[in-house]
């Protein structure tokens, strides 16, 4: 299908040309305002079930790297919170900024972090991620920020395999890493229904947003900005900036389960 990307012609001010649906009634992400979500006490506490066993390898995939996860069985998933049923892991991945000022998708009361952690979980009530993936209660996806701070030292064992993984399409095996490790203290969240943020923007995500981020540091967001958009032997392009900014409310109601 047609390619995209996150420069001047073929970035998020242009999906809509061969996406329509980015002018949708549920895009993501959105900025969440604390003040006006409401607090819904019938949202159940949110479990993440993750077996470390189950990560199988590391991708730069030309739009962000991701983590991907063995998702035949119920070893890696997410129950409570908004959601019915049972959502499996599927993988996880990031977008960031150019510099440390901004990076994150959602953002709260206009500030954005220096990076958004994104886990992709599918609804098991459908065969597989493909199925799951343009149904409107097909997938859940975990945002964490990141703040800058301390050095993140779980965080360094992905950005350790940066080397291997520098231009669009390259691979490696990562296994036995834990996805709990990247996760604040608390999972106080806020929840609203919207979509994937990249194309093909399908409307199919339940968006759990922590409340709390996790630290990085300035050098590790740099280490971030050394991967590449573009494949070996082409013009070299450093990957940052790969974030879509906030879409338009339409009307939709945030919740949280904090006060
Ligand atoms: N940033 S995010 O909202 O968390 C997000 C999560 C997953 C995808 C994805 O799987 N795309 C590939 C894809 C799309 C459609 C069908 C199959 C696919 F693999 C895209 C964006
Ligand atoms: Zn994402």
């Amino acid at each position: 299908s047609h390619s995209w990307g996150y420069g001047t012609n073929d970035g998020p001010a242009k999906w809509a040309d061969h996406f329509p649906i980015a002018n949708g009634p549920r895009q993501s992400p959105i900025n969440i305002i604390p003040s006006q979500a409401q607090f819904d006490s019938s949202l159940k506490p949110l479990k993440l079930q993750y077996d470390p066993s189950t990560s199988k390898d590391i991708l730069n995939n030309g739009h962000s790297f991701q983590v991907n996860f063995l998702d035949e069985n119920d070893s890696a998933i997410l129950t409570g919170g908004p959601v019915s049923g049972t959502y499996r892991l599927k993988q996880f991945h990031f977008h960031w900024g150019a510099s440390d000022d901004k990076g994150s998708e959602h953002t709260v009361d206009g500030i954005k972090y220096p990076c958004e952690l994104h886990l992709v979980h599918w609804n098991t009530k459908y065969e597989n991620f493909g199925e799951a993936v343009n149904k409107p209660d097909g997938l859940a996806v975990v945002g964490v920020f990141l703040k800058i701070g301390s050095a993140n030292p779980r965080l360094q064992k992905v950005l350790d395999t940066f080397d291997a993984i520098k231009a669009k399409g390259q691979q490696t095996t990562f296994l036995n890493f834990d996805p709990k490790n990247l996760l604040p203290a608390s999972l106080n969240f806020w929840t609203y229904e919207g979509s994937l943020t990249t194309p093909p923007l399908y409307e199919s995500v339940t968006w759990i947003v922590l409340r709390d981020p996790i630290s990085v540091s300035s050098v590790q967001m740099a280490k971030f900005r050394s991967l590449l958009f573009s494949s070996e032997g082409e013009q070299p392009c450093r990957m940052c900036n790969n974030y879509r900014p906030p879409q338009p409310l339409k009307g939709r109601k945030v919740r949280s389960n904090f006060k």
